[in-house]
């Protein structure tokens, strides 16, 4: 199934490079590994709402980044971080100046960062003809986060593990009414709560697809986070809302773009939202196989 390309997915400029947000469609912790990360079951689907990059190429060998991020210090994003793995993992002598239009709430479970991650290895791999392959690059990717290797792969899969053993699925592509409600939800701070559910069942791809999409941090974090329990009530006179991730976004499932837009008409204006489509394969592969 191939999206219609809509707004959001299509580049500022031509030279930009996508990082497209992903929903988590259901979310079950199944235990928890000995160095503290969690052992997940997840669906990952793409959405058409993205970050955007722009890479420039330095004979110098050095790693800038202009405009950083709030509060974040530049060695410590995932940009910056990514570029150093690849500079150090193949020994390439050439750097880079790194652009990125944020558009992605951070902590929003939307998986900005790990995106823009997974969109600098791609491309610099690209730009800097490293020549790695996607097994390589995915392995790259893992320390930097969880979810930056279902970026790096592009297709919208069944994710276990720490969420890196990944299967493509192929899943309807429905529009998805996204609430960013104004806060942010540290990753961390959820998967220490005391009283998150870690000890699900292990359930199947089957179970998903006959509608069972629970997420397992939907309890603690809609306690914890008044402003995600607000969104989510809001979100019951619409069919429900899901958690993405460890939240702060909540979504609803539309038939389509027109009834997504028209639920969205109605949220109120205190709560940031947007319309996006689902997508079983990223903008990312798309713009690879451009430079093919
Ligand atoms: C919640 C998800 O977004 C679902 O896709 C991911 O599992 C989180 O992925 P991520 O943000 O890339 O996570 P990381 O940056 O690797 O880890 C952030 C923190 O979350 C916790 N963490 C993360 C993933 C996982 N499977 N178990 C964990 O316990 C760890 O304490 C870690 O210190
Ligand atoms: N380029 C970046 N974009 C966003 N956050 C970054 C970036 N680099 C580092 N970070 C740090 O990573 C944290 C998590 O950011 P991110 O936007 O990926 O959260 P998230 O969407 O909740 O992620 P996930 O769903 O993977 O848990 C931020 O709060 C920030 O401190």
């Amino acid at each position: 199934m191939t999206a219609p390309v809509s707004p959001d997915a299509t580049p500022p400029q031509p030279q930009a490079w996508p990082a497209p947000a992903k929903l988590n469609l259901m979310l079950r912790i199944i235990g928890r590994r000995p160095d503290g990360y969690h052992e997940l079951q997840t669906v990952f689907q793409f959405i058409d709402r993205c970050d955007w990059l722009w890479f420039s190429v330095r004979d110098d060998g050095q790693l800038r980044l202009q405009e950083p991020l709030p509060g974040v210090a530049t060695e410590e994003d995932l940009t910056m971080r990514a570029a150093l793995a690849l500079q150090q993992a193949t020994g390439c002598p050439l750097g880079v100046e790194i652009r990125c239009q944020k558009h992605l709430p951070m902590g929003g479970g939307l998986g900005g960062g790990s995106s823009d991650a997974a969109t600098t290895l791609v491309a610099l791999n690209h730009l800097w003809k490293t020549g790695l392959d996607e097994d390589a690059l995915a392995a790259l990717a893992l320390p930097l986060g969880a979810d930056v290797p279902v970026f790096i792969r592009g297709r919208a899969a069944w994710g276990e593990g720490v969420g890196e053993r990944l299967t493509p699925v192929d899943l309807p592509e429905p529009w998805y009414l996204v609430l960013s409600p104004p806060c942010s939800v540290s990753t961390r701070e959820v998967f220490s709560h005391p009283e998150l559910t870690r000890d699900s069942s292990p359930a199947t791809l089957a179970d998903f697809i006959a509608g069972a999409s629970p997420n397992d941090c939907f309890d603690v974090v809609r306690r914890t986070y008044p402003p995600v329990a607000t969104a989510l009530t809001w979100l019951d006179g619409w069919g429900g809302g899901r958690l993405t991730g460890t939240g702060a976004c909540v979504f609803a499932v539309f038939e389509n773009e027109k009834l997504a837009r028209e639920a969205q008409a109605h949220c109120p204006t205190s709560m940031r939202s947007f319309v996006a489509r689902g997508l079983n394969q990223s903008p990312l592969l798309a713009r690879v196989h451009q430079c093919a």
